[in-house]
């Protein structure tokens, strides 16, 4: 059974794309989610949403609970994440308002919890960051009413200040795409719950290679220009999610958990359970 989850990024906020909606409340072994999760449906598919950095924009790209808001999705059965991001163009052929599924991502971030097994060893493979399934099947559809590239390397900043001239024009050099400042432990942390996980990069600005300055006003208007798309990519997205087949993301674990079964603590077996019950006996 498919649960999609879709996770709102600055600009989108409400899940206006959904039939009906439903606030939930979710509590987590790594704190409080950004907000309450919405459930609803699309064309009969569940579907649950969260505003990233909460309503009213309260958390910033390095306060926000990431592993709380993955961990919440996982809780609800969501099986397949949508990310909706805005994001600067690191390239003059990705223009403002175009949309982007990036295919790679370069993490550069420094101050976040990035994976949930801090009791026990896991090691998960990252090679293909993005579900490339799912991210096949946002892309044809986005692709047949907006401009949209299929591919793209994701340059994940700490943030929360923009670049310097110097910082932009390196990222240029080393053949980055896009920039944004959310995107990991994001893609890590839906990989390590199990979940297929995409993302649908909305871009906002040239960042600062191009302009004098990126402003958070520019932004956020941009990115609300084109919330109207993000909704209409996700809703026809929905149905043909409905038919994917099982995917490699979905056993992302197997073989993973590195430490011995007898060598699993109580506790850490109590706090994992959602994630690790399918590999470990009792
Ligand atoms: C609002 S300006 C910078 C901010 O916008 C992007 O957020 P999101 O990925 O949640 O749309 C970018 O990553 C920064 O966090
Ligand atoms: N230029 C930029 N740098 C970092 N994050 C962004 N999000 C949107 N535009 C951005």
């Amino acid at each position: 059974m498919v649960k999609v989850g879709i996770i709102g990024g600055s600009g989108i906020y409400n899940p206006s794309m959904f039939d009906k909606v439903e606030e939930k409340k979710v509590r987590t072994p790594f704190g409080p989610p950004s907000d309450s999760y919405m459930l609803g449906e699309i064309d009969g598919v569940e579907t649950v949403f969260l505003s990233r950095h909460g309503r009213g924009h309260r958390y910033s790209p390095s306060t926000l609970n990431y592993r709380a808001n993955i961990y919440g999705m996982k809780k609800l059965g969501v099986t397949h994440v949508i990310s909706a991001s805005a994001v600067g163009s690191l390239r003059e052929d990705y223009r403002p308002l175009d949309i982007v599924i990036p295919d790679q991502v370069y993490d550069r971030t420094c101050k976040r919890a990035s994976t949930f097994f801090d009791d026990i060893v896991v090691h998960i493979g990252l090679a293909d960051p993005f579900c490339p399934e799912l991210s096949r099947i946002l892309y044809e559809v986005s692709s047949k009413k907006y401009r949209t590239h299929d591919k793209g390397t994701y340059l994940c900043m700490e943030g929360p200040q923009f670049s310097t001239k110097a910082e932009s024009n390196v990222y240029r050099k080393l053949g980055f795409d896009v920039i944004g400042m959310t995107a990991q432990p994001e893609a890590k942390l839906a990989r390590e719950a199990e979940m297929c996980f995409a993302i649908i990069a909305t871009v906002t600005d040239y960042d600062v290679w191009h302009e004098e300055s990126v402003t958070i006003s520019q932004v956020i208007e941009n990115a609300a220009k084109n919330e109207q798309a993000v909704q209409d990519i996700i809703r026809s997205s929905v149905k043909r999610l409905a038919d994917m087949g099982d995917c490699q993301c979905r056993h992302a674990l197997e073989g993973a958990i590195t430490t011995s079964e007898n060598a699993i603590p109580a506790s850490a077996r109590r706090k994992l359970r959602l994630l690790i019950s399918p590999y470990i006996k009792g």
